[in-house]
């Protein structure tokens, strides 16, 4: 007896000791629990999303198979009549298709390789079927849209790449979502982000990673990535995402396409996850103004009210005028790789060789400069610099070429070129110009960045080895002028499409 009594009472732990066991044990099932029934929600919206590409690929190749390419930007004016302004015609041979292809034969198998759509809307197919042009019809009748996932869709789910968003969809439409339909555009897919959508990659645990469409083991660019990669691909023609610090304009470069983030209230913020400015995606950047176009309307402006009520400048967006474009080739934060430098300095001269007077705008990030002075009294200074500087427009660097999946999470500093127009809420957009050549390449052994630090050598890393992949520029204009910044676009696309049929 005198050896087992210690004994026991080694072996018998004391009540309390046993009460907070059986507490955390409980707590452990039920973790285990809560995420068994989590995994069981995204395996079934993984299955959901199976079944929606699916169906979206047979319609496709049944409709490639009827009509061909259906999507084409028309516009002008036959002899004799007024200037009409361009319009996507969606309709060949009496119907429509649900999706957005551009006629390539490749789209289909990218849109699927990428990864790039969370949910395919099951009943536009119907819409597309049933919709009858009416007697006026809107500036987007029957054109096929894509919508990024944190833009509310009525019944769909706005996810943002968390699991316990699953099964909760969106009791209304955004604001942005009823203009569009009620200008005829047909929705038709949900795009993918990066959880939480602060990353400019493109990765959550319910559909995984994005990935670019011109090379598959690069990041299609976030958080808009998914609309990047979708039109990019040839997927759609027409997307829509939003932009806190370059959720636009980094997949657009990354994808080779443009973007155009406008200022913040532009277009109404009303019904998507965060209070960040939306904006068109598309291959062309008259595509882009036929959004604003359709967009700048009075239901826009009634439907929210702190919109202003700002209709689409055709003439601003039409006039030849020259501009005077300010420039510059590094923000003194994040070193350009070779062909950012190497886009802006081209598109500066194809700009001078144009007619129109570039010089240095002013540099906003400059060490010398007092950056880290309030954001609204920052605004100010550049504000009256550049009205000191009297220029129209900026030209300026965007990040790229697009960097390898999981580089974009070891590197948010590199959002300074976009994230700038953010904090100082500039219109801003970007133009693919140019693809990395071996030149640029041979460059990068140079490269130390500005700081010479982990982040620069990181950033070394990432841009290497890009020899082809698209690069564009950045183009910038005062808050509320859109117009003038697609403008300023269109005329960069259109020099950087001659400079490529020449070279
Ligand atoms: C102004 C110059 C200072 C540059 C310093 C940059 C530091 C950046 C720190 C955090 C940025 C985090 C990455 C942001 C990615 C933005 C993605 C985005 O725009 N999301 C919003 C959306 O999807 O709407």
């Amino acid at each position: 007896v005198a050896v087992t009594a210690p004994m026991a009472r080694l072996h018998l732990p004391s009540l309390p000791t046993l009460l907070c066991c059986s507490a955390a044990s409980l707590l452990l099932l039920l973790r285990w629990q809560w995420r068994r029934r989590l995994w069981k929600k995204v395996k079934e919206v993984q299955l959901k999303h199976e079944r929606g590409v699916a169906q979206m690929e047979k319609i496709w190749l049944g409709f490639r198979k009827k009509v061909g390419a259906i999507i084409s930007t028309v516009g002008g004016c036959k002899g004799g009549e007024a200037p009409t302004p361009p319009r996507l015609i969606a309709v060949r041979a009496g119907c429509i298709s649900p999706v957005g292809f551009t006629g390539s034969p490749q789209a289909l198998q990218i849109t699927r390789e990428t990864n790039c759509i969370t949910e395919y809307m099951w009943e536009s197919e119907t819409k597309f079927q049933q919709a009858v042009r009416p007697e006026k019809p809107g500036l987007l009748f029957g054109v096929p849209v894509s919508i990024k996932d944190s833009i509310n869709c009525q019944g769909y789910d706005s996810t943002i790449g968390f699991a316990s968003n699953i099964n909760k969809p969106a009791a209304e439409d955004s604001v942005l979502v009823q203009v569009l339909k009620r200008q005829g555009a047909i929705p038709f897919v949900k795009t993918n982000v990066p959880q939480s959508l602060i990353s400019y990659d493109c990765n959550n645990v319910i559909f995984g990673q994005t990935l670019n469409p011109t090379l598959y083991t690069r990041t299609s660019g976030g958080s808009s990535g998914g609309e990047g990669a979708l039109i990019g691909g040839g997927g759609s023609i027409l997307g829509f995402g939003t932009d806190l610090g370059g959720s636009l304009r980094l997949p657009a470069a990354f994808c080779g396409i443009c973007a155009l983030k406008p200022t913040g209230n532009r277009l109404s913020k009303t019904g998507h996850g965060m209070v960040a400015a939306v904006g068109p995606m598309a291959k062309k950047v008259e595509t882009l103004a036929l959004a604003m176009r359709a967009l700048l309307c009075e239901d826009m402006f009634n439907l929210d009210s702190t919109v202003p009520p700002l209709p689409f400048n055709e003439e601003v967006y039409s006039s030849t005028k020259p501009l005077r474009i300010g420039y510059y080739e590094t923000d003194f934060f994040t070193m350009p790789s070779p062909s950012m430098r190497r886009a802006v300095r081209e598109m500066k001269q194809l700009l001078e060789d144009a007619g129109h007077t570039v010089g240095h705008g002013n540099n906003p990030l400059h060490r010398d400069q007092e950056w880290r002075l309030q954001i609204h009294e920052s605004c100010h200074k550049f504000i009256a610099q550049w009205k000191k500087l009297n220029l129209d427009v900026m030209l300026c660097p965007v990040l790229g070429p697009a960097l390898p999946v999981g580089y974009p999470g070891k590197l948010a500093v590199a959002t300074s070129y976009t994230i700038l127009y953010n904090c100082l809420d500039f219109p801003a957009g970007v133009v693919p110009v140019t693809t990395v050549t071996d030149e640029d390449e041979d460059e990068m052994e140079n490269y130390k960045g500005h700081y010479g630090d982990h982040w620069d050598r990181i950033l070394a890393k990432g841009f290497s080895g890009s020899v082809g992949l698209p690069v564009a520029v950045q183009c910038v204009a005062l808050p509320w002028q859109e117009e003038l910044c697609l403008r300023f676009m269109r005329e960069v696309e259109k020099l950087a499409e001659e400079k490529n049929r020449i070279v």
